[in-house]
């Protein structure tokens, strides 16, 4: 594996910048997850860091699926047996996490001697299961001390991690309440939090990054106990220039990683090399860090059926109806681009709206149509969620928000009404659906492109590996 490392080429892209600097990985753009010929021109001057990677391929690895063969035919139960509690394996069971996904099997094993870990796997591959089972072979729910935390880009995968994680600690299905999880996430009740967190740790604490600095900074408590540190969809954590430093001050300043178990979740890490090398030099994992890395020349799940329909812009509406009425999803979400920053100063509406709008007085279905957009309040956010929680068939109109992380099940289609601006943005969008790890059902991402956009599609459709049909209406 050293070797393997040691001859990837786009090791050696960055010689003299700060490390993972993801501004200079977007102007490079490098293929998305395999290292392109440009790095050839780009090699030149990196010897000095050459010699650094040795180091850090002799001390971390990789594991690629089915690596851990001799965990292929055992239960999820039968993979944590030992490490977690029974009653934590009975909920687990109750809820119906019988079998273990590819991740969970070629995971888990390695998390539970210790060692920091990268999982990174497909969209609706059961990461979040994952980690959980970690903390809770971890944590002691006696002791009054935060043990764990879960770092989140946003409040809505927190809230639904949170629940996750609620239910696998409650003792019964009626007793919901029995938990030591608590939720600090943005827009939340922070004062309440304040005594809550001092008064009465939780064991595990779910939380955005914002929220979580500012009560370290306040020093309303300290990670002194933390057993586990998880960051997860950790590469939007380090692409967004807001949330950055905070990170980094989290990884490094307020907690050290030789006192805990770090592991970072994702199913995209764009050059994930170069990543691992930085984890071990930034000293955000130890250096025996592991890179679990499932279906590593799959991308995106095989379940998913990729169309495009070519439509000019001022009919994209109507054609998104056809769509509507010709697929007949049983729920969908339907993805608009961000209002720019020139459309909100010239007062326009933005795109949310008027597909809104438009819906309501145009769709004769039966789905009800919600919206999920960053400029909602956070209780109307909620909202919306909880209301497709409840069931029932849903048209969900939402911006990139909904496109990290979140679970709804139920998900058949997809629709990019506008096209996502990256290449990773189109990877998270699609696996908002096909989310139900052993089901055999195909689900469809459809693309509403104008004749100029289809070699942006076709870039996507390269960097992922799939192929997108052209569908006449
Ligand atoms: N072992 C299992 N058996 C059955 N279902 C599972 C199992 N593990 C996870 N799931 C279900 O799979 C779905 C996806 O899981 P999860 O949300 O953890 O995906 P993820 O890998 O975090 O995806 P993303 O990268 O999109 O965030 C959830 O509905 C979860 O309940």
């Amino acid at each position: 594996m050293a070797s393997q490392l040691l001859n990837v080429p786009h090791l050696a892209f960055f010689p003299t910048i700060s490390p993972f600097n993801p501004s200079l990985f977007s102007k490079l753009k490098p293929s998305f997850f395999h290292s392109t010929s440009t790095s050839r021109a780009l090699k030149s001057s990196s010897n000095s860091r050459i010699i650094n990677l040795q180091a850090v391929a002799e001390t971390s690895s990789e594991i690629e699926s089915n690596s851990a063969a001799n965990t292929t035919f055992l239960t999820l139960r039968q993979i944590c047996q030992g490490f977690v509690p029974e009653h934590i394996l009975h909920r687990m069971e109750e809820i119906g996490f019988i079998s273990p996904t590819d991740i969970q099997r070629e995971a888990l094993p390695t998390l539970f001697t210790g060692r920091d870990c990268i999982l990174h796997a497909q969209t609706g591959s059961g990461k979040t299961l994952t980690y959980l089972l970690l903390i809770f072979s971890l944590i002691n729910p006696q002791r009054s001390s935060v043990q764990a935390v879960i770092v989140v880009p946003t409040r809505e995968l927190g809230m639904q991690v949170t629940k996750v994680a609620r239910m696998l600690a409650a003792k019964s299905e009626i007793d919901v309440k029995g938990c030591t999880v608590m939720a600090l996430l943005d827009g939340g009740i922070l004062r309440r939090h304040k005594s809550w967190l001092k008064a009465e740790p939780p064991a595990i604490l779910v939380a955005t990054v914002a929220s979580l600095c500012h009560m370290l900074e306040k020093h309303i408590f300290r990670l002194d106990s933390v057993k586990v540190l998880v960051v997860d969809e950790v590469d939007f954590l380090f692409y967004s220039s807001k949330q950055v430093g905070s990170v980094r001050k989290l990884l490094t300043s307020f907690s050290s990683c030789d006192k805990r178990q770090t592991v970072f979740a994702s199913a995209s890490i764009p050059q994930h090399k170069h990543f691992v090398h930085d984890c071990i030099q930034q000293k955000w994992t130890k250096r025996d860090v592991v890179h679990v890395h499932v279906s590593a020349i799959m991308p995106m799940p095989l379940c998913l059926l990729h169309r495009f329909v070519m439509c000019e812009k001022t009919n994209k509406l109507q054609v998104l109806l056809a769509l509507l009425e010709y697929d007949a999803p049983e729920s969908a979400i339907i993805f608009v681009g961000e209002q720019s920053e020139k459309s909100k100063k010239a007062g326009n509406d933005p795109s949310t709206t008027l597909l809104m709008e438009f819906l309501k007085t145009s769709y004769k279905g039966s789905l009800e149509i919600l919206l999920l957009e960053g400029d909602m309040n956070f209780n109307s956010r909620a909202a919306s969620l909880t209301e497709i929680r409840q069931g029932g068939g849903f048209l969900l109109v939402s911006t990139d928000i909904a496109a990290r992380g979140i679970d709804l099940p139920e998900t058949t289609h997809i629709f990019n009404f506008d096209l996502p601006q990256t290449v990773t943005d189109y990877l998270h969008r699609a696996g908002r659906a096909g989310r139900k790890p052993f089901s055999d059902r195909k689900c469809i991402v459809a693309n509403l492109i104008t004749s100029e956009e289809r070699f942006v599609l076709q870039r996507y459709e390269n960097e992922l590996m799939f192929s997108c049909e052209e569908l006449m209406l």
